[in-house]
């Protein structure tokens, strides 16, 4: 289990296809001996493996869900950059007693899924960790080694494992914050960080952002550069809207005026060349926004005519199409009447709660962040949603849960973030209603919480992974529970 929970590592940096094998250099130990002790090691013991150490011809079997080579023995060994099939020299990241991480340093049989990837900076930024795999064939290895876990861990029946929820790719991520070194303001890098580090990989668009965030960011960075006050900002967030898009700068102190209309010139240059606006806001220490010039609401349009209304900083599903897939897989599963009573948990913006609303259940959405319930509440008053109570409550406090299944209800809707719901669980075994939707984007938390569910009398009937975040380490599921006959 603690093999497949692996969380993240750092991302490899050498292109492993193209790189020249440095084992030598650095003290490799024999082939054949690595690969009798890595894949066929029958005995107990293992050897220790340093930091840096390169290992000659290690052959993967299988991806792992978050897309890494594994080579099955003793011990077991995770290999970033390295595809199914594949043998490799390997450069050891980490290693323990069974378990070692590594990267691909040279790849001596590459995959038929191996391809080139399609961004200049891939091999350096940190967004972006499986460009090297053709994406179907990496969605369908990962879909695999999900449903393995599932079937290992939970004891799952093959025929519950649903096809998996696509959306369009490279470009589907609908929001950004992009990091900025101004250290020298005549030489300013804005971009992402690099794996594991501070270092702002500067880049000239991110091809899988949606338009027009993709594009702006050179020109962006043109209109910043030369200013002193471009020191003063902390970071720029980007959103695309339906209707609109917003810039915001985050700065620590005031900005040169001449800095605001040289980006407030690129925002109307950009929005008189295409047919989506980008508008401009400022966000001081405190976290308060104001705009330059004109302001109009983010709408984010979801399933059924409903929408929400997110501002730079709130929590946002950021791929729109996979997100409106998963709303009504949930719908779906949920299958909300009129007569029933719904929580939606963990409710962010209400990107669920409305939809099951509109359903003619009446709702209770619990969200953890106070000025989201207060613009989910706003919103929903604005598209006349009258069905649903809207509470700000912390949901890992047992008291509050208890409390809120006070009155009884019938289905539940959990979308928590990576730490899971276990408290929740704990309670809704207890509770009982008749039917949980669990939407998890971290497998590991997501199958501790689903053996409470399990343990606790309910059956998972449906699960299934929704590609979310292509090309990166990250996975979103969701999950149907039912509360097994008395
Ligand atoms: C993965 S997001 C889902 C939001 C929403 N369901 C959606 O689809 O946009 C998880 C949400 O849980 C909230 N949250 C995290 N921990 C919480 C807690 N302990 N109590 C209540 N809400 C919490 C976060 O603020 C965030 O809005
Ligand atoms: S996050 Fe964007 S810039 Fe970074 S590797 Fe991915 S596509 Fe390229």
């Amino acid at each position: 289990m603690a093999n497949l929970f692996k969380q993240s590592r750092s991302k490899q940096k050498d292109k492993a296809s193209r790189t020249q094998s440095s084992a030598s250099k650095r003290g490799s130990v024999s082939a054949n001996a690595q690969v009798a002790g890595l894949r066929f090691g029958k005995d107990k013991k293992t050897t220790n493996f340093s930091t840096n150490q390169v290992i000659d011809t290690v052959t993967i079997d299988d991806l792992d869900w978050m897309g890494n080579g594994v080579s099955r023995g003793n011990p077991m060994v995770f290999v970033e950059g390295a595809l199914v099939g594949e043998t490799c020299d390997i450069e050891v990241l980490s290693s323990k007693k069974k378990v070692i991480n590594a990267k691909a340093k040279k790849v001596h049989t590459p995959s038929e899924a191996r391809q080139v990837p399609f961004c200049p900076v891939f091999d350096a930024c940190g967004g972006c960790q499986l460009q090297h795999i053709k994406p179907d064939a990496a969605l369908a290895q990962r879909d695999l080694a999900l449903k393995v876990m599932m079937e290992r861990h939970l004891a799952m029946k093959p025929h519950v494992w649903q096809a998996p929820l696509e959306g369009p790719r490279p470009q589907y991520r609908r929001k950004a914050r992009l990091a900025i070194d101004a250290r020298n303001p005549n030489q300013i890098k804005l971009g992402f960080r690099e794996a594991n580090s501070n270092n702002v990989i500067n880049v000239e668009t991110c091809p899988i952002l949606v338009d027009p965030l993709s594009t702006i960011i050179g020109p962006l960075r043109d209109a910043l550069t030369g200013f002193e006050s471009s020191r003063h900002i902390g970071h720029v967030s980007l959103v695309a809207g339906d209707n609109t898009s917003h810039l915001v700068i985050k700065h620590t102190k005031a900005l040169e005026a001449e800095l605001i209309d040289a980006v407030s010139a690129l925002v109307s240059e950009n929005s008189s060349v295409s047919d989506h606006d980008i508008e401009l806001k400022l966000e001081n220490k405190q976290g308060q926004i104001r705009s330059v010039g004109k302001h109009t609401d983010i709408v984010m349009n979801t399933v059924n005519g409903c929408s929400i209304s997110p501002s730079a900083n709130d929590f946002i599903q950021i791929n729109k199409v996979v997100n409106e897939k998963m709303i009504n897989q949930a719908i779906d599963w949920l299958s909300p009447q009129p007569d029933e009573r719904v929580a939606d948990w963990f409710s962010g913006l209400g990107n669920f709660t409305l939809p099951i609303a509109k359903r003619g259940a009446k709702v209770q959405a619990i969200e953890g962040v106070a000025e989201m319930v207060r613009r989910a509440k706003d919103n929903a008053q604005q598209q006349g949603i009258e069905n649903v109570e809207w509470l700000h409550l912390d949901l890992a406090d047992k008291t509050n849960v208890e409390a809120s299944l006070h009155q009884g209800v019938d289905k539940v809707l959990l979308d928590p973030s990576r730490e899971g719901a276990l408290t929740v669980c704990h309670a809704l075994v207890k509770a009982l209603p008749k039917t949980i939707v669990y939407v998890s984007c971290n497998p590991s938390t997501f199958t501790r919480d689903a053996k409470v569910l399990i343990d606790g009398g309910y059956e998972m009937e449906k699960a299934g992974v929704a590609e979310m975040f292509p090309f990166t380490h990250h996975m979103e599921m969701m999950a149907l529970f039912t509360r097994k006959q008395q």
